[in-house]
């Protein structure tokens, strides 16, 4: 079940940790699996209404990073044009498929989500090359990105509309790290038969954009490229997977040659560094906001 109407927060509430908590608390209660908190928007209101793509980053956001705002900003600006009117959903994921619950707790997570998206929505607009924006703070209890798939396609709050009036609903790009792809089509995360079978649905309507996530632990750019080489190549057949998937899977570059290897770990790990190191690992709304209500001050 997925967010019934209800009253979204502002940006002043989205900093109430009280008013957050209570939020999640009633989330956490309710049968919904999906929740928007709150709504950004620089688009007009019938855009926003009716993207034509919606593009999801689903994270822990502990913390947002500057490689998340890469992944957003390149997505909202670069991904084919046609795909416009764009609308963004940052998805905090309250139950992770691999990982137990760290600090900093879901209220935190959820300001900087705010704070983050407040930031990376004038980036995007002092770019002026993307037609009007919209971006969504929401929360969800689904783990697994099939089973988000399908709750965001049925909450009422994201359809487009055809020429003849109907409502569709809206092709969803989800944006993930290299990482996170290779764990998509990981047959472990789909019992009880173990194979890539449940994830049609999700390549027959939707797209994965995917980041090279190198100088760390997932090889060099041609280990990656590769990867979806074997994809292509049909190599996931034998465990229920289809090479025209590769087709619905774009790999486009994250970090540049020399520049900051970047993680949510990391920054958890460098916070007692000082202000100057986190400041490269995170956007500065988020990093005021880390260094004032002393987050991660136990390390990661
Ligand atoms: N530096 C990066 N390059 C490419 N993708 C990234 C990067 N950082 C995060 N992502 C991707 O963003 C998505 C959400 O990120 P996630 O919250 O897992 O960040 P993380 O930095 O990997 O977290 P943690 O360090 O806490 O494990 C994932 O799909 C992940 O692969
Ligand atoms: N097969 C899957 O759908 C799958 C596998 C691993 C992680 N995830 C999800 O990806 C998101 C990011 O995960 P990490 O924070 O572990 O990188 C989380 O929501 C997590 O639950 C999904």
């Amino acid at each position: 079940m997925s967010s019934p109407n209800h009253k979204l927060f502002s940006s002043d509430e989205m900093r109430d940790l009280h008013a957050i908590q209570r939020s999640l608390q009633a989330f956490a209660s309710s049968p919904q699996t999906i929740e928007i908190l709150r709504t950004l928007s620089r688009a007009h209101p019938t855009q926003s209404r009716s993207p034509k793509t919606l593009y999801v980053l689903d994270s822990s956001f502990n913390p947002p990073t500057r490689a998340h705002l890469h992944i957003c900003t390149s997505a909202l600006l670069h991904d084919r044009p046609k795909a416009e009117p764009k609308r963004l959903l940052l998805l905090l994921a309250t139950q992770n498929a691999d990982k137990a619950p760290k600090p900093a707790a879901f209220e935190h997570r959820l300001a900087m989500m705010s704070i983050f998206a407040e930031e990376m929505v004038k980036e995007v607009a002092a770019d002026g090359n993307c037609e009007g924006v919209a971006v969504d703070v929401g929360v969800t209890k689904m783990a697994r990105f099939v089973d988000k798939a399908r709750e965001i396609g049925e909450c009422g709050d994201y359809s487009s509309v055809d020429d003849e009036g109907r409502k569709q609903p809206v092709e969803q790009v989800h944006l993930t790290g290299f990482d996170t792809l290779v764990r998509l089509l990981d047959i472990k995360y789909y019992p009880p038969n173990h194979t890539l079978a449940p994830l049609e649905g999700l390549f027959e309507k939707h797209r994965v954009r995917v980041t090279r996530r190198t100088g760390d632990a997932w090889g060099g750019k041609e280990v990656q490229d590769e990867y979806l080489t074997r994809v292509r190549r049909g190599e996931l057949e034998d465990k229920g997977g289809k090479r025209e998937w590769a087709e619905r899977v774009e790999l486009v570059e994250g970090r540049k040659e020399g520049e900051e290897v970047v993680s949510s770990t990391k920054v958890r790990e460098s916070s007692q560094k000082g202000e100057v190191e986190l400041m490269k690992l995170v956007t500065e709304g988020v990093g005021r906001w880390i260094l004032d209500e002393n987050l991660y001050v136990d390390g990661g």
